[in-house]
């Protein structure tokens, strides 16, 4: 059995010359990184550099046009979304998409179903995933019906029902208030007190400030530094071309 403490030095993911070519344009560029288990890794750039399309090539939306994607050191390059999910990669999207018809409950289930396919476990385990992220009131509820705030927990419930590993989150608390902010990293921060690792795209520097280990600066597809979080938003350089005065 392996001890806990190989486990949090224990290379989770690992990304090698990594590029995505769209006809003429050079979406991402040559990105290599490695993600430790237990690691918190937060993404930063302008409009544009790539941060999506490198998320889509991790979780599988995505096939790169060059290098390797491992997991626990098994090549899922090729792989698709679902089988990739299987292994251990969840995900929330920019733009959440949640069946809005349905209820809260009934989103989250969806992704319970592959780990669980009897339907009353399934159920169980989602109410457990709407719990944790404090929508249990509002499972009976249609997805379309819920506040901005509500559906960024869902969408993260909907990634955590799939049980994962890691955790990509795509800019989870754009339009959220400083509450609202507040409770959601109250959440990320407890699930990362349980294990889980996260690399996540946020434009708000407050919430990389608190919640990373290290900080990607990405640039036009290509990684132009990488850091702890007090050395990269330190940074002149970094914070003048890449962050604007959005401080
Ligand atoms: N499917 C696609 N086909 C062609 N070009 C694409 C495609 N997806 C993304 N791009 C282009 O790749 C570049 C990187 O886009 P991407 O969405 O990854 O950037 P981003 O850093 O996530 O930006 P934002 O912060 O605005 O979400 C952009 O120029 C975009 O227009």
């Amino acid at each position: 059995m392996m001890t806990r403490q190989v486990q949090e030095n224990e290379e989770l993911l690992s990304v090698e010359g990594v590029s995505k070519q769209f006809l003429g344009l050079r979406a991402v560029d040559n990105i290599t990184l490695s993600v430790k288990r237990g690691e918190i890794i937060s993404i930063i750039g302008p409009n544009g550099a790539g941060k999506t399309t490198f998320f889509n090539l991790l979780s599988g939306q995505l096939s790169p046009s060059e290098g390797e994607i491992r997991l626990r050191g098994h090549a899922i390059n090729r792989l698709a979304p679902h089988a990739r999910a299987r292994l251990g990669i969840g995900r929330t999207f920019q733009i959440a998409k949640p069946l809005i018809a349905l209820s809260a409950l009934e989103n989250v289930m969806i992704g319970a179903f592959m780990r669980h396919p009897r339907l009353a476990t399934a159920r169980d385990k989602a109410m457990a995933v709407l719990e944790q992220v404090g929508l249990i009131h509002h499972a009976m509820q249609r997805a379309g019906d819920l506040t901005l705030s509500q559906r960024r927990r869902l969408e993260v419930a909907r990634a955590l029902a799939l049980e994962p590993e890691i955790v990509l989150l795509d800019e989870v608390m754009a339009g959220l208030n400083q509450s609202e902010i507040g409770h959601v990293i109250e959440l990320l921060q407890s699930l990362h007190a349980k294990g889980l690792t996260f690399l996540i795209i946020e434009h708000n520097l407050k919430v990389v400030r608190t919640f990373s280990d290290r900080v990607v600066v990405l640039d036009r597809g290509r990684m132009i530094a990488e850091g702890s979080a007090e050395e990269i938003l330190s940074a002149p350089a970094v914070i003048k071309a890449y962050l604007g005065d959005q401080q």
